[in-house]
């Protein structure tokens, strides 16, 4: 089938929407005080790159990067909305789920479109490895991003790791946890002394 690829100005549209992401602060660094916290296209970009270094010859790294790169989208629309913000899982999904539909619009009917909201949509089912693997990475990047915080401001984070703890299912970043964990010990205990 020839791929039909989006008119220009429909991709300009959907830069623009996409542009919102790297404005769009991550809440939960903004209720905790953070100064000049990330935005929600920093943490998808790093995600992005730790699903890069996973070494899993069963699953597919090419689709466990975009999934990384796209699964945080609906938020320039309906805004990074925390599990503590009164918003039922049921009505962030429903939210989210009509956001991806107005964002995924704006490219039409290309091929791309298609596989932007797949991906999103398999991301949110949370089925298959790769969608796993990615929710592994999304909690993985927050808790890294936490123990950095609470180096460079001084502050205890706990509930990002109460939330996080015991969540991680894929054996490297297992393994990544652990060396956060102990990161964060040896930040608590120079504080301390
Ligand atoms: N204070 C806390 N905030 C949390 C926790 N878990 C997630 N969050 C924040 C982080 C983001 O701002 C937002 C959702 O992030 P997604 O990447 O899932 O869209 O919620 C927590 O335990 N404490
Ligand atoms: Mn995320």
């Amino acid at each position: 089938m020839k791929r039909v690829s989006s008119p220009a100005s429909s991709v300009i549209d959907f830069l623009s929407i996409v542009e919102r992401l790297k404005r769009t602060k991550r809440t939960g660094w903004v209720n905790s005080g953070i100064a000049g916290p990330e935005s929600v296209a920093d943490h998808m970009f790093r995600m992005g790159i730790m699903a890069m270094l996973i070494d899993d010859e069963s699953l597919d790294r090419t689709r466990c990067i975009k999934m990384c790169i796209v699964h945080d989208l609906a938020e320039a629309l309906v805004g990074d909305i925390t599990p503590f913000d009164g918003i039922t899982k049921e009505e962030k999904r429903k939210l989210e789920r009509n956001g991806m539909r107005d964002i995924v619009d704006t490219l039409g009917t290309s091929a791309v479109a298609h596989e932007i909201e797949s991906l999103w949509l398999e991301y949110e089912d949370s089925v298959t490895s790769e969608a796993k693997l990615v929710h592994d990475l999304d909690k993985c990047e927050m808790i890294q991003q936490a123990m950095e915080y609470e180096k460079s401001d001084g502050k205890r984070l706990d509930s990002f790791f109460n939330s996080t703890r015991g969540i991680f299912s894929h054996p490297q970043v297992r393994s990544w946890v652990e060396e956060i964990y102990r990161r964060r010990e040896d930040t608590q205990t120079q504080t301390n002394s």
